[in-house]
C-alpha cells in the first residue's frame, strides 16, 4: 500500500465556544493536485495552518509521509517545514526587499546559501514565471497584482518544495490573468513533480487547477471526487457551491448590520 503524501484523520479545532474542524479526514496521494473547495469560514485555512503546524489541533491525526507532526519538536518542525513551499494570500511580499530578494528569502534565511547563488536561482525561478531579470531589481510595491502573484509563485517554488500549498491564488486577479497563474501553477507543480494543495472558492481555479476536489462544510469534508465529476457529484452541497445558487441546503450566516 503506498503511504499518502499528506494523511488528516479526525481532524478537530475548536476556537472557545466554535468548533472550526469537525473531524476531518482527507488524503492527498503524492504528485496529486488536490483543490479544496467551500465557503466563507469553513476551516480551509485552519486545515491549512493545522497541516503546517501554526495551529495544534486538538485531536485526530496529520501525518506527512507517513510521519505524524501534531507532536513534532522545533527542530523537527523546521526539517518538516522544508518540504512545503507555499503562495500566500495576497501574495504576502516584503516591500522593504526587492523582488529577487523575496523570492530568495527561504533560500538564504532557511537553506543558508550564498547571496549570490540563491540570486541566481531567483532569477531562474523569476525566469519559469515569466518575469525578466529586470523586475529581478524593482521593489514589489512597483508591480500589478498579477506580477505580485508571479513573485509569490517563483518565491514558493524555490526551494524546490515536495508540497505546494496555494491560499486563494486568484482572488483579486481579472479573469485573464486569474487562468494565467491557474496556468502557472499547473505547469510549476508539474515541472517540480511536487503534491499540490490549493484552496479557493473560484470554481474556474479550481477546475483547471485540480485532479481531486474536496468541499468543506462545517468543517467537514463532505464530498471528494475527481475534477471532471464535480458537476455529476450528486450532493446538493456541491451543486449549490458550484453553481454559486443563494437557494439550497447551504444557509449563510447573516448578520444584520
Ligand atoms: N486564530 C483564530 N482564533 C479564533 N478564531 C479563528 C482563528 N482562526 C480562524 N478562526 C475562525 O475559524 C473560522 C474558520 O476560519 P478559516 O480562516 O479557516 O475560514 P476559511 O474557510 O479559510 O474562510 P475564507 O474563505 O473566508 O478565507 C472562522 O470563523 C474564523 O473566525
Amino acid at each position: 500500500m503506498t503511504v499518502p503524501k499528506i494523511a488528516l484523520k479526525n481532524v478537530t479545532k475548536h476556537f472557545g465556544p466554535k468548533k472550526v474542524l469537525n473531524g476531518i479526514d482527507l488524503e492527498v496521494a503524492k504528485g496529486e493536485s488536490l483543490v479544496v473547495i467551500g465557503g466563507s469560514g469553513t476551516g480551509k485555512s485552519v486545515m491549512l495552518k493545522s497541516i503546517l503546524g501554526l495551529l495544534t489541533p486538538d485531536s485526530g491525526s496529520i501525518q506527512v509521509d507517513g510521519v505524524e507532526t501534531t507532536r513534532l519538536r522545533s527542530r523537527e518542525r523546521e526539517k518538516l517545514l522544508h518540504k512545503f513551499g507555499m503562495l500566500f494570500q495576497g501574495a504576502a511580499l516584503f516591500d522593504s526587499l526587492k523582488v529577487w530578494e523575496n523570492v530568495a528569502f527561504g533560500l538564504i534565511q532557511g537553506s543558508h546559501m550564498p547571496r549570490s547563488q540563491a540570486k541566481e536561482i531567483a532569477v531562474a525561478k523569476l525566469g519559469a514565471v515569466g518575469l525578466g531579470p529586470d523586475v529581478a531589481e524593482l521593489s514589489p510595491a512597483e508591480l500589478s497584482g498579477g506580477m505580485q502573484k508571479r513573485v509569490g509563485l517563483a518565491r514558493a517554488i524555490a526551494d524546490e518544495p515536495e508540497i505546494i500549498f496555494f491560499d486563494e491564488p486568484t482572488t483579486g486577479l481579472d479573469p485573464i490573468m486569474a487562468d494565467v497563474i491557474n496556468e502557472l501553477i499547473v505547469q510549476c507543480v508539474k515541472d517540480l513533480g511536487a503534491t499540490a494543495v490549493t484552496i479557493t472558492h473560484d470554481m474556474a481555479s479550481a477546475r483547471k487547477i485540480a485532479d481531486r476536489i474536496a468541499m468543506i462544510y462545517q468543517g467537514r469534508i463532505i464530498w471528494t471526487g475527481h475534477a471532471r465529476d464535480i458537476d455529476n457529484s450528486g450532493n446538493a452541497y456541491v451543486d449549490q457551491f458550484v453553481h454559486g445558487r443563494a437557494d439550497g441546503p447551504i444557509k449563510m450566516q447573516i448578520k444584520a448590520l
